[in-house]
Formats: C-alpha cells, sequence, structure tokens
C-alpha cells in the first residue's frame, strides 16, 4: 500500500516525464507550491542546466529551487512558459480546482496563466465530484476582512480568518467553508469582483490542461 507521500512522489515524477522534452535551453518552467509541488521541484533538480530556469509561485519554492542550484526568474522577465506544474487542494472531472491550501493562490495564478499548459499533479484523494469541501481560500487586503467576509456569508459560506498568516504578497486570508460549487467558473468571477478581494482559490477561468492524479494502481490522466 503506497502511502500520500508515494503518491505524491509518483504524480511528480509522471510530470517531470511528461515535461522533460519540453527543457531546452530556452525554457522556463512555472513551478507551484505545496509538498507535491516540493517534489516536483527535487526532481527537476536533476535537469538542472538543460533549461534556463524556474519561475515559482511563492518565496518558499524559490527558495527551495535555488537551494538545489535552479536558477530563479522573475516572472517580469519571462515572456512565455512551456508549462507550469503544481498541485491543488481539490479538483473535478472539469480540471477545475480549489487551491490555495499553501496560502500562494494569486501568485500561483498569475505564473499559470502566463504558461501554454497547466499540469496538476495530486493524489486521487484529490479529485471530487463537486468543488468546496475544502474550503475555499481568498486573498483579501486587510482592510477588506470584514467586508469579503460578509459577501461570503450571503452567498451560504462560513469565512474564517487564516489566523496568524500574511500572504507573500503582505495580504491575510478567508477560509470559507461550507460552499458547494456547481458552477466554479461564476463563482470566480463573482467573488473576483468583490473590491479588496485579491484574488480567490477557484482555478475555473484558467483551469489545468492536464491533471496527473496517483493511485495505488498507477498514473490516471485526465
Ligand atoms: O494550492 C496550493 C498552495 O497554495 C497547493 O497546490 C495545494 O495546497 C496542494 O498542496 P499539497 O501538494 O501539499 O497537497
Amino acid at each position: 500500500m503506497l502511502s500520500q507521500h508515494d503518491l505524491k512522489l509518483q504524480a511528480a515524477e509522471a510530470a517531470l516525464s511528461l515535461i522533460e522534452p519540453m527543457l531546452t535551453a530556452e525554457a522556463v518552467i512555472g513551478v507551484g507550491t505545496g509538498s507535491t509541488a516540493d517534489l516536483f521541484i527535487d526532481g527537476l533538480a536533476r535537469f538542472r542546466g538543460r533549461f534556463r530556469g524556474a519561475v515559482a509561485s511563492s518565496e518558499r519554492s524559490a527558495k527551495r529551487l535555488s537551494d538545489l542550484g535552479i536558477t530563479v526568474l522573475d516572472l517580469n522577465q519571462v515572456e512565455s512558459m512551456p508549462v507550469y506544474v503544481d498541485g491543488a487542494d481539490e479538483i473535478n472531472a472539469s480540471l477545475h480546482m480549489i487551491k490555495g491550501g499553501g496560502g500562494a493562490l494569486t501568485r500561483e495564478k498569475i505564473v499559470a496563466s502566463v504558461a501554454q499548459k497547466f499540469v496538476c499533479i495530486a493524489d486521487e484523494s484529490k479529485l471530487v465530484q463537486i468543488l468546496g469541501k475544502f474550503p475555499l481560500p481568498i486573498e483579501v487586503l486587510p482592510i477588506a476582512r470584514q467586508a469579503v467576509a460578509r459577501v461570503a456569508l450571503s452567498l451560504g459560506g462560513m469565512p474564517k480568518l487564516r489566523e496568524g498568516f500574511v500572504t507573500d504578497n503582505g495580504n491575510q486570508i478567508l477560509d470559507v467553508s461550507g460552499l458547494s460549487i456547481t458552477d466554479a467558473l461564476t463563482l470566480e468571477k463573482q467573488l473576483n469582483s468583490v473590491p479588496g478581494v485579491v484574488t480567490n482559490g477557484l482555478f475555473a477561468i484558467r483551469p489545468a490542461d492536464v491533471a496527473l492524479l496517483a493511485t495505488q494502481h498507477g498514473i490516471r490522466r485526465l
């Protein structure tokens, strides 16, 4: 029986096999945040020198990349990226996701938006029919915390401030539980239109292109 760590490693290795042909001297790889992304970063170090560098979606991933000798580029230095690889907290069959369990949702969304392909890596437990069991993170400007919380309540959610947590952008996170998200695209747009919301953790406007989900019997590709 494979542990969750083994499954995450399996997904990370599957992504490395998928992206290996994209590693050229000019290629910049977009790299996500979280325990599965960490395993991807560790494996990416094997290919150091075969690609230009990486753009990270968090300070944490940037440090891990540079500690392993991978060049970390600022997104402003990069025009295009063949691929962005990241984990998810939940993913559905439409490849819509909830992300931001690690608090890096805004930079994740920005880096993913520049990449040609978004590869989601996760263990199969992240696959759900309906998004929303995992509390939806919303990054908010501190001044807007209560105002955004009231909007979340009006939508049927239960917002909770992520205590003692500050994002890489200096903002706060509300984790909203109790939402049954049947139309992720509409909710993503609706929440992003609330003043003070930096972004929310729904990835439906820009879903994944491929999901590599590790199971006890190998990789399931969606
Ligand atoms: O969105 C994220 C971080 O903001 C992560 O991708 C998500 O939380 C999954 O993390 P893990 O790979 O540790 O399960």
